[in-house]
């Protein structure tokens, strides 16, 4: 699985969200170190803000299959002319996850023509995670 891979997989993901209300669709993937790959996609709500952005999703279909760990590459796409960075809260639930299993993942977000990596830990320096309640 490339990193292009990767990025098909996010976009495939995208085809499935639910977002009749901001009509931006948001596809994410994520890639373990044992090659596999879990996908998510927003999934927005009657009640505005309760809407579950494709980070979310992804790794609450991963963590609910029983994964802990290996957490190595996340792509994250959209549909505008910018690549996409996760929200706030989506690098906080990307942290959790990658924080348990000991990784730093690279986080490839997707715009149109360009796209940007950049670490997790970079995007959430001096995170709050698992380590800080040890
Ligand atoms: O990192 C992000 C940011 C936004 N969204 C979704 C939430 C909402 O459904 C739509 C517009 O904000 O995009 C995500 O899925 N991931």
């Amino acid at each position: 699985m490339t990193d292009d891979d990767l990025i098909s997989a996010a976009r495939e993901a995208a085809e499935q969200s639910y977002s009749p209300y901001s009509r931006f669709p948001v596809g994410a993937a994520l890639r373990f170190a044992d090659g596999s790959v879990t996908t998510g996609t927003n999934i927005e709500n009657a009640s505005y803000g309760l809407a579950l952005c494709a980070e979310t999703v992804a790794v609450a279909k991963a963590m609910a299959e029983g994964v802990r760990g290996g957490l190595e590459a996340v792509a994250v796409t959209g549909p505008g002319d910018m690549p996409i960075t996760p929200c706030g809260r989506c690098r906080q639930v990307l942290n959790e996850l990658a924080q348990l299993g000991g990784t730093d993942p690279d986080v490839l977000c997707v715009g149109p023509d360009t796209v940007q990596r950049v670490k997790l830990s970079d995007l959430l320096p001096h995170a709050f995670g698992p380590a800080s309640l040890t």
